[in-house]
This record gives structure tokens, C-alpha cells and sequence, in this order.
């Protein structure tokens, strides 16, 4: 008999997630089927939908919703062999039983010396976000300028590097001095600290005085607000996500897009990224080649323990974070 630990949503969110909101309960799981086998995770991830998942589909006592690195530790499946690695989406649980359904092998051509944490990162979700909402949704072309905030985060991080691989000029802007100082080392050309300038808009400008062909957002609110008018004419704006509105208890008023939108004749597309699912094999596999070619350089947060899990969230949440925020158990 195995005893599983698990995260779940004690109380809804009111505002700021606050780690009394969780609970973690004790769960023995039955013995296996057949047909069944039995994961143990080895790397969570956390990660900003779910502080709004939460609150659109979640009811207070659900195990927290999310993404994992797991081992399959006992198998009552042929299809499935001891020692596998795989991608699950379990939510946060150290130990859970799948019938295989729901299971992603990592790229059978990963390297021993990789970290499998990437599969939550660089090479997995976030990774193939900055890749099919650059090439999808913004369709920047080489010579273009590509505007992304929360750049030294997850996905951020990406999306200035394949940028560049892209033959783009890249503006970045993040929350603290040494993420700053990150995002030039892997080549960023133009990045600042959006929290200590004076004056966004002259930020924005300083860094591209001719604006902006591409605006990956992954903030939303104010930040888009002044952005949207260093657009240039025909620029793409990809809505990746909006990370500064949802811990708002009380909707932030505008943007008010309507003028710029007509004036410059803008493009605005919101994207969720299982919708390239069916090209999810395509991404990884240039994701990962690119990594082991060292054109993207990852960073990962670690944060040590599964009973840190909400502690990791939140941390996350205030910007914590530099790369991909990953728990390892
Ligand atoms: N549409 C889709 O399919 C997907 C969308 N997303 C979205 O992409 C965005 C980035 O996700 P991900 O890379 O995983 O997370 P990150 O690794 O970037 O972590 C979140 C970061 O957001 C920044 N942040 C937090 N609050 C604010 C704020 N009020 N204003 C500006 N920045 C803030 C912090 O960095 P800093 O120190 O710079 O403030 C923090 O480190 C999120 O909005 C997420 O919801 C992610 C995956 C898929
Ligand atoms: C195999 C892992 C798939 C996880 C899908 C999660 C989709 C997140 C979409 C994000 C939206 C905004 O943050």
C-alpha cells in the first residue's frame, strides 16, 4: 500500500493566493489493476494558470491542478515499463495511479545528461508556447523588432531567444535588476527593469525608437496599455497571458485598445497553446535540439520539497522566479 501526499484548494483565492488557501492531505492508493500502473512524481511544476484555472473550474477540496515528471515505479500494463519517465497532468500528488491514457513520454531521444525538469520548461508547455505563439500568432519575420515582458520567466525566456534565432531584434523587460542582467547574457538586445524606470514609455522607446512589429504579452493591464501605442503599423500582438490582472479582486478598468488597434491597423490574438496539439511533437523535438545545440539556454527555480509546493507558487506569483519554477520531490 502506497500513501500519497497531495495539494489541495482548502479555500479560494481572494486575491493574493496566501498558503493557508492550501491544504495538504495523506491518500492511500488501492493496489494496482490490471491495466493500471503506478507514478511517482519527480518534478512539479507550477505555474501562473493556475491561480485563474483555479477560479474558473476548481471547487474548494480539489487536488490542485498541474503538470509533472513522474516515474512509473510498478506496472500492471504491457504497454508501460518500471523506470519510464513521463509527462502527466495528475495535479499536485507525489504519487498517483493512470491507466497510461494521460501519459506523454519524454522525446525518446533525450540525453542522460538533461535534466527531465525541462520536460515542464524549455522542452515542454511553456517551451511551445514562445514557439507557436511567435511563429503562429505573432508571425514575426526575420529583421523585425519583438517586444516580450515577464522576460525572464518560463516562457518569456524563450520567446527572446527564439526571437533571435529568428533573425529578430529582441526588448525584454522583467522585475529585477539581476533578470535584467540575465536576459542580455542570453542575448536579449535591449532590456530593462519595468519596476525601477521612470517612465515606461520612454523605456519602450529608448529601447526601440522605430517601436514595435511583434508585442508578446504575457502581463497584460497597464503594461499593455502603454505598449499598444509603440506598435508599429500592422504590428501583431500576441495575448499570451496576463499575469498582473489575476490576482485582481476588482477588474482592472481598460485597456481601452480601440484607437491604436484602428489607427495603426493592429492585429490582437489570444492563444491557448494546446491548440497546436496535434503539432506538439514537432515543437519538443526543435525545442530540444536547440537546447543541445546550446541556441537556448534554460534557467530553472528550484525549490526543494513537495511540501513547499504553495510556498513555490506564490514565490512564483510575486516574480520569484528566474526561468521556469519547478518543485523537485
Ligand atoms: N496562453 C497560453 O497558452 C499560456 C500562457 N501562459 C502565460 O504566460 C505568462 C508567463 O508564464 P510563465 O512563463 O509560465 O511564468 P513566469 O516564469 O514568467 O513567472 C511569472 C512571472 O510573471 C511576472 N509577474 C508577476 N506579476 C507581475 C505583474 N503584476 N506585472 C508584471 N509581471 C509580473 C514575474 O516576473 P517579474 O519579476 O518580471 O515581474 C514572474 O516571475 C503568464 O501570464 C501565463 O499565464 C503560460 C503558458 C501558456
Ligand atoms: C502536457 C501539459 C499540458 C498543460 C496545458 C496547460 C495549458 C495552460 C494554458 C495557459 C494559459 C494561461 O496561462
Amino acid at each position: 500500500m502506497v500513501t500519497a501526499k497531495v495539494w489541495v484548494l482548502k479555500k479560494h483565492f481572494e486575491g493574493f493566493p496566501k498558503s493557508s488557501d492550501f491544504d495538504l492531505k495523506h491518500i492511500e492508493l488501492p493496489n494496482l489493476k490490471d491495466g493500471e500502473l503506478l507514478l511517482e512524481s519527480v518534478f512539479l511544476s507550477v505555474d501562473p494558470y493556475m491561480r485563474p484555472y483555479s477560479q474558473r473550474n476548481m471547487k474548494e477540496g480539489d487536488i490542485m491542478i498541474g503538470t509533472q515528471v513522474a516515474r512509473i515505479v510498478e506496472s500492471k500494463n504491457p504497454d508501460f515499463t518500471v523506470g519510464v519517465f513521463v509527462v502527466a497532468r495528475s495535479g499536485w500528488r507525489t504519487h498517483f495511479i493512470s491507466d497510461g491514457k494521460d501519459l506523454r513520454a519524454l522525446p525518446p531521444n533525450w540525453p542522460e545528461s538533461l535534466p527531465r525538469s525541462l520536460a515542464l520548461g524549455t522542452i515542454g508547455m511553456p517551451g511551445l508556447t514562445a514557439y507557436f505563439g511567435l511563429l503562429e500568432v505573432c508571425k514575426m519575420k526575420s529583421g523585425e523588432t519583438v517586444l516580450v515582458n515577464a522576460a525572464a520567466g518560463a516562457v518569456g525566456s524563450v520567446v527572446g531567444q527564439l526571437a533571435k534565432i529568428w533573425g529578430c531584434k529582441v526588448v525584454g523587460c522583467a522585475g529585477s535588476d539581476d533578470k535584467v542582467a540575465y536576459l542580455k547574457k542570453i542575448g536579449f538586445d535591449e532590456a530593462f527593469n519595468y519596476k525601477t524606470v521612470a517612465s515606461l514609455d520612454e523605456a519602450l522607446r529608448k529601447a526601440s525608437p522605430d517601436g514595435y512589429d511583434c508585442f508578446f504579452d504575457n502581463v497584460g493591464g497597464e503594461f499593455t496599455t502603454v505598449a499598444i501605442n509603440q506598435m508599429k503599423t500592422y504590428g501583431r500582438i500576441a495575448l499570451c497571458g496576463a499575469i498582473s490582472q489575476y490576482n485582481d479582486s476588482v477588474p482592472q478598468k481598460g485597456p481601452y485598445v480601440q484607437m491604436p488597434m484602428i489607427f495603426k491597423e493592429l492585429q490582437m490574438e489570444g492563444f491557448i497553446v494546446s491548440r497546436w496539439n496535434n503539432r506538439w511533437e514537432e515543437g519538443l523535438n526543435t525545442m530540444l535540439k536547440w537546447v543541445m545545440e546550446g541556441k537556448v539556454k534554460c534557467h530553472e527555480q528550484v525549490t526543494e520539497g513537495f511540501e513547499n509546493m504553495p510556498a513555490a507558487f506564490i514565490g512564483m506569483l510575486k516574480g520569484e522566479n528566474l526561468g521556469k519554477a519547478v518543485i523537485k520531490v
